[in-house]
């Protein structure tokens, strides 16, 4: 889902930086060979995940939600050279298609793939964040923000996707809120009023919150 007019978003993808080839074809082949390929980050999010990290030069990354391994591929240009990015999902499916891209990408000894179920998984890894992205189930956000939190570094970031839900939080396609709306909205609300947070709600494709622990 985006929320820009037509005309507006191609003019920005236009004049934003192209995807580099090794994510173009990361693309296609999501498209051509792998269900739901609307989860990938794609050209516009990707390039912003990119940025985000290049501003902020985390050395470890946990990404929550791996999928083909898009987004964990655009985090790594903004990694410190002894950075490395940590990336889980429960799909052993989709391992094989992230395995062979990143590894196209010459990523393999900065990104540590790990397969399972995210909350078993997050608590056994020791590292201090600078940089979380939570991209998996959505009723599950609120676990993770708690699972991750103490773990992220004072002035890291966490950055939640799909927090706008296709205009659902706000009623659009109809009133009726379902559990992952439901989860969505909850989840909005209580870190939005987090006072250890500071937080932007970006209006970028499905909804990027980036939050800055204080
Ligand atoms: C939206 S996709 C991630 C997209 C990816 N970050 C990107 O930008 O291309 C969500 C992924 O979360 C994974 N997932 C969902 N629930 C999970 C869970 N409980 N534990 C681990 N992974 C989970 C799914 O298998 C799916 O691959």
């Amino acid at each position: 889902m985006q929320f820009l007019p037509e005309e507006i978003y191609k003019y920005t993808v236009e004049h934003t930086q192209e995807e580099p080839e090794v994510l173009k074809d990361l693309d296609r082949d999501t498209h051509l060979n792998v269900l739901m390929p609307r989860m990938i980050s794609g050209h516009l999010m990707g390039r912003v995940l990119a940025m985000l990290s290049k501003m902020v030069r985390p050395k470890f990354i946990l990404e929550v939600g791996t999928y083909t391994g898009y987004s964990a591929i655009c985090f790594a240009e903004g990694l410190q050279e002894d950075g490395h990015i940590f990336t889980i999902d429960k799909n052993e499916e989709i391992e094989e298609m992230a395995e062979r891209h990143i590894e196209r990408a010459g990523l393999n000894d900065k990104i540590t793939r790990i397969q399972g179920i995210a909350s078993d998984i997050i608590p056994t890894l020791e590292k201090k964040w600078d940089m979380v992205f939570l991209d998996a189930d959505k009723k599950n956000y609120d676990l993770y923000y708690d699972q991750v939190f103490e773990n992220v570094n004072k002035g890291g970031f966490i950055l939640v996707d799909n927090v706008l839900w296709s205009g659902k939080v706000v009623g659009m396609h109809g009133k009726k809120i379902d559990a992952d709306t439901r989860a969505i909205m909850d989840f909005n609300k209580r870190v939005h009023k987090d006072e250890r947070v500071e937080n932007v709600l970006f209006p970028i494709r499905d909804g990027l919150m980036v939050l800055r622990k204080k």
